[in-house]
């Protein structure tokens, strides 16, 4: 696959500006949820092509990433005249990334997106990789398509507005960068002090992460192989983040995956010899920052279940995605249901739930 066209922003306007002027498209279309098109696309007044651009805006939150918001983008792109050569330019978090991406994808066939990530999620991981779609069903991402974006434009100075909870939410894929890359890597990421956040820091650390998820994107887009190592958590995590909607609390996709990772480096540590002391230090950092997620075992039953449809599965087997070292990653594991009830087990033992 060509490389992944991600650009770091020094200068996020004339950047963007530039890159429209290099595309041919007939008519440009913004996507935003209803937070990023007060704190965000103001960011974006000064680009020429944005001027008179159609804005789509849809409820903020990933409870909104559905088939219903979809059918009105897709209404509001028909009804104003959008193309195939039309452009949709996503500004927004993972929600809008996955779904403008996803409508992107479908509309006509197919037009074209460029996404602008305006949280740390998705400037990490989302925004990037072309994975797009819908929770449907109660499921995670249940719908959609391998549909990459023509550019990234990362600029991290939308982080400034963003809250603790969804910059936390964020870091948890930073988490497991670090995790399935090396040593070093792994060490830098647990020193940061999220209390206090440096955001100079935190722009080079999103610059590394990101290159992460692209160089393992371009070996192997559509997940045959190694790109399952990018799942690392979420088999677990997933399950815990259908589980808070169905439940009406819903917790945030990264704090789930914070949770996920904890149950499935333990099933790491178990299956693939993956060192306790890693583990401890993990489950330390995260037990620092992030909230509990509250569950019991009258619920462990309802999260196999949700398991039993994750996309790495196959012929009724569940796969994990484990570690037997930090930067060794073990794709395709199968572990029996005991060691997963286990799991859910050790991580409300390690989070004192
Ligand atoms: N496709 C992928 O590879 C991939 C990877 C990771 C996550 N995801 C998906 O991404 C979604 C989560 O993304 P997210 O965490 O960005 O959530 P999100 O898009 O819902 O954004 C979180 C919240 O932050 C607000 N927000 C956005 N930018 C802001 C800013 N600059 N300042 C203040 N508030 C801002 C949003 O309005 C929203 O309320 C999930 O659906 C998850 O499944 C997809
Ligand atoms: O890009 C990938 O590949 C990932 O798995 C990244 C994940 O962080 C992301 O949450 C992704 O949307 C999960 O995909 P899914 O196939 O498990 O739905
Ligand atoms: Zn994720």
């Amino acid at each position: 696959m060509a490389a992944q066209n991600v650009i770091i922003c020094k200068n996020l306007q004339s950047e963007l500006q530039n890159f429209l002027q290099s595309v041919k498209y007939d008519k440009l279309f913004v996507l935003t949820d209803s937070n990023t098109l007060e704190l965000c696309l103001p960011m974006l007044k000064e680009v020429p092509q944005l001027q008179g651009a159609p804005v789509i805006t849809v409820e903020a939150g990933d409870t909104n990433k559905n088939i219903e918001q979809v059918t009105a983008i897709w209404m509001r792109l028909c009804n104003e005249g959008a193309s195939r050569n039309s452009l949709l330019l996503n500004v927004g978090g993972g929600m809008i990334t996955d779904m403008g991406g996803f409508v992107a994808a479908t509309f006509k066939r197919g037009i074209h997106s460029v996404n602008v990530p305006t949280t740390l999620m998705a400037s990490v991981d989302a925004a990037v990789g072309g994975k797009t779609g819908i929770n449907f069903n109660g499921l995670k991402n249940e719908i959609g398509s391998f549909y990459p974006p023509l550019c990234v434009l990362i600029d991290s100075s939308f982080l400034k507005t963003l809250d603790r909870d969804n910059l936390l939410s964020g870091y948890a894929e930073m988490v497991k960068h670090a995790l399935i890359s090396n040593m070093e890597t792994y060490r830098a990421i647990l020193s940061f002090d999220l209390d206090r956040v440096d955001y100079t820091l935190l722009n080079q650390m999103v610059a590394q992460s990101v290159a992460v998820k692209e160089r393992i994107v371009e070996e192997d887009p559509k997940e045959m192989g190694i790109r399952k190592a990018l799942n690392l958590g979420h088999t677990v995590g997933h399950a815990y983040e259908s589980l808070s909607f169905r439940k009406g609390r819903p917790v945030l996709h990264g704090h789930a995956v914070a949770a996920g990772l904890v149950s499935e480096l333990y099933l790491s540590y178990k299956k693939c010899g993956f060192p306790m002391e890693i583990l401890s230090q993990v489950v330390y950092y995260l037990k620092k920052y992030y909230p509990p997620f509250f569950f019991n075992c009258d619920d462990y039953e309802a999260l196999y279940e949700l398991m039993t449809h994750d996309k790495k599965n196959e012929g009724g087997i569940i796969n994990f995605t484990l570690l037997s070292q930090v930067g060794e990653v073990q794709i395709n594991q199968s572990v029996t249901k005991e060691k997963v009830l286990e799991s859910f087990d050790f991580y409300r033992e390690s989070f004192g739930i």
